[in-house]
C-alpha cells in the first residue's frame, strides 16, 4: 500500500513537472506547434496520471462576464492563503470592509483538506496577444486549477466545490461594506448615469448589545432574526417567499430607527430607506422596489405620515365640490398642478407592490414599517403575512437603563441604582431622554453627577405626570358636572314644556 501511495505521489509530481514544462516551452515554440505538442503530451500523461484537474476561468461567456465561481474561489482561497501561501498579492477590493485584501499570487500553489481528502489549488496567469486585422492587444488570462486524486472525484464534484463556493460567498457577504440607499425623485431618473437609488456607506454603530431594551424582548427579536436568516430551506419547504415584515411602533425617541440600524448590522444587510412622499405613483414605486437587491432591509419610516392612505378619497370629494363653485376653471387648474406634485401612491398600490416584490424577487428580504401611532394604520397594511412581527418600543425600563448606563458611562452598578429603579416604576421616560441625561456634559463630569441629573429629571417627569393626571381628572369632573347640569336643565325644560302643554289642553 505504501509503495502504491508513493507511486501516486510520483505521478502527481509528473503532472507538476509537465505543467512547469508547458510554462517554459510556451516561451520558445510558436502557437500552432505548441498546441500540437500540448494535445499529444496531455493524452499521454492522462494515461498514467491518476490526478484530475478542474479549471475555473476568471471570465466566461461571449460577453466576458467575470465568473461568480472564480470570485467565490478567490475569496475562499484568500481567507486560507494569507497564512499558508508564501507569495501573496495585495489588492484594493471595492465594497469590502478591509481596504487591502491579501490573496495568493499568480502561479502560486496551496493545499486544502476536506473530509480527509487532500486537494491542490494553483493560481495561473497566461499572457498573450490578440491580433486581428484592425488591432493588436495584449491580454492576461487568469484561472484556478483544482487538482485531486481520481478516487475522490465524487466527494469533490458533489460536496467540495459547493462547499468552496458557499463558503466564499459567505465570507464575501460578511466582509462587504453595508450601504444605505435612498430613493431619488423620479424627475432625476433619466439622463446620463442617473439611478433610482443613491447610496452612502452605512456606518451606524448601533448593535443589539447597545440597544436599551427589555432583555426578554431583545432575545426574542434576535431569535426571530436568526431563524429568518437561516431559514432558506424552511421557506422553500413551506412554499413561502423568503421574507419577513416587522412593524416597529411606539412614541418618538424609543429606538425604532436605532433598532433598524442594529438589525442591518446584525444581519449584514443593506438598508433601502424608501421616502414614499417622493414617489409620485404606484408604477414608480414598483420600478423602485424591483431595483432593490436581496439581503436587504426595505424601510418605510413613519408610514402614517408618509401616505394619506385613508384620507385620499375624502379629499377628492371635497375637491370635487370646490370645483363646482364659481371660478371652477381656475381652481381646477390649480388643483391639477397640485396633483402633479402630490404623491399618488395608494394603500392598495403599496400592498400590491409589496406582495408582488415578495413573489417576483429572490429571497432574503426584510421590510420594516415604523409608526408613532399604530392605531391609525389600516389593518390591511399590518396584517400577519405582510407585517409578521409587531414590536412595541416603549418607555425605558430599569433593565434598559442599565444598558444605557453601561454604554454611556461604563458603569455596571451604583449606590443610586435602587432609587432609579424605584423611579422607573413610577414614571415614564423615553430611552432618548434617559440617554441625554446620562451623556456627560464635560470631560470631567462624573457618573454620579449624570445619575443625579437623571434622578432629578425622573422626579420632575413624575411630578409633571401627576399634575397632568390631576388636571385631566379635574377637567373630566368639570365636564361630567357640566353634562349633568345640562341634562338636568333639559329634563326640567322638558317637564315644564309638558306641564305647559297639559295646561293648554
Ligand atoms: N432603545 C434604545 N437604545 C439605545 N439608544 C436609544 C434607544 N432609544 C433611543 N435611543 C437613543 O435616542 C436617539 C433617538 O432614537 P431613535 O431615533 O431610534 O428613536 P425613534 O423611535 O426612531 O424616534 P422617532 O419616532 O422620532 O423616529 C438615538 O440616537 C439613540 O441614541
Ligand atoms: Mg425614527
Amino acid at each position: 500500500m505504501e509503495i502504491m501511495a508513493k507511486m501516486w505521489e510520483q505521478v502527481g509530481s509528473i503532472t507538476a513537472t509537465v505543467m512547469l514544462f508547458y510554462a517554459v516551452f510556451d516561451k520558445f515554440f510558436p502557437p500552432p506547434l505548441r498546441n500540437y505538442i500540448r494535445t499529444y503530451t496531455k493524452k499521454l500523461t492522462s494515461l498514467i496520471d491518476p490526478y484530475i484537474s478542474i479549471k475555473f476561468s476568471e471570465f466566461e461567456g461571449e460577453r466576458m462576464k467575470r465568473s461568480e465561481a472564480y470570485t467565490a474561489i478567490q475569496t475562499y482561497l484568500s481567507a486560507n492563503s494569507s497564512e499558508r501561501s508564501s507569495r501573496l498579492k495585495a489588492e484594493v477590493v471595492k465594497d469590502s470592509q478591509t481596504p487591502l485584501v491579501l490573496s495568493m499570487d499568480d502561479n502560486e500553489e496551496i493545499t486544502d483538506e476536506f473530509q480527509g481528502v487532500k486537494l491542490w489549488w494553483f493560481s495561473r496567469k497566461l499572457d498573450g496577444n490578440n491580433q486581428s486585422f484592425f488591432y493588436r492587444a495584449s491580454y492576461e488570462k487568469r484561472f484556478y486549477n483544482l487538482k485531486f486524486h481520481r478516487r475522490h472525484r465524487d466527494v469533490v464534484t458533489r460536496s467540495y466545490i459547493k462547499h468552496v463556493l458557499d463558503e466564499g460567498k459567505a465570507i464575501a457577504s460578511r466582509n462587504r461594506q453595508l450601504k444605505l440607499y435612498t430613493n431619488n425623485p423620479s424627475n432625476n431618473w433619466y439622463g446620463w448615469k442617473s439611478t433610482k437609488w443613491s447610496h452612502v456607506v452605512f456606518e451606524h454603530p448601533a448593535s443589539f448589545d447597545t440597544l436599551a431594551l427589555d432583555p426578554k424582548m431583545k432575545e426574542d427579536i434576535l431569535k426571530d432574526l436568526v431563524k429568518f436568516q437561516k431559514g432558506k430551506e424552511y421557506y422553500t419547504k413551506v412554499g413561502k417567499a423568503w421574507k419577513r415584515g416587522y412593524l416597529l411602533y411606539g412614541p418618538p425617541g424609543t429606538g425604532k430607527s436605532t433598532m433598524i440600524a442594529a438589525m442591518a448590522n446584525f444581519l449584514n444587510y443593506d438598508i433601502y430607506d424608501l421616502e414614499l412622499t417622493a414617489v409620485k405613483e404606484n408604477a414608480e414605486l414598483r420600478k423602485l422596489l424591483i431595483e432593490t437587491s436581496s439581503k436587504s432591509i426595505l424601510v418605510i419610516e413613519d408610514i402614517d405620515c408618509s401616505l394619506d392612505l385613508t384620507g385620499q378619497r375624502k379629499k377628492k370629494k371635497k375637491k370635487d365640490k370646490e370645483e363646482e363653485s364659481e371660478d371652477a376653471v381656475v381652481k381646477k387648474a390649480l388643483h391639477e398642478e397640485e396633483d402633479k406634485e402630490m404623491s399618488k401612491v395608494t394603500l392598495s398600490g403599496l400592498l400590491n407592490v409589496i406582495d408582488g416584490i415578495w413573489s417576483a424577487c429572490g429571497g432574503e428580504r426584510v421590510i420594516v414599517f415604523t409608526t408613532n401611532y399604530v392605531d391609525k394604520l389600516d389593518p390591511a397594511l399590518i396584517r400577519r403575512g405582510r407585517m409578521d412581527k409587531h414590536i412595541e418600543l416603549s418607555y425605558c425600563c430599569y433593565e434598559a437603563f442599565k444598558v444605557l448606563a453601561r454604554n454611556y458611562l461604563d458603569v455596571e452598578s451604583h449606590r443610586l441604582y435602587p432609587r432609579i429603579e424605584e423611579l422607573f416604576q413610577e414614571t415614564q421616560m423615553t430611552p432618548a431622554d434617559v440617554a441625554e441625561n446620562l451623556t456627560p456634559k464635560s470631560v470631567e463630569e462624573e457618573a454620579e453627577t449624570c445619575f443625579e441629573r437623571l434622578i432629578e429629571a425622573l422626579e420632575t417627569a413624575k411630578l409633571e405626570a401627576k399634575k397632568k393626571a390631576e388636571e385631566e381628572a379635574k377637567k373630566k369632573a368639570e365636564e361630567e358636572d357640566e353634562a349633568k347640569k345640562k341634562e338636568e336643565e333639559e329634563e326640567a325644560k322638558k317637564k315644564a314644556d309638558e306641564e305647559e302643554a297639559k295646561k293648554k289642553k
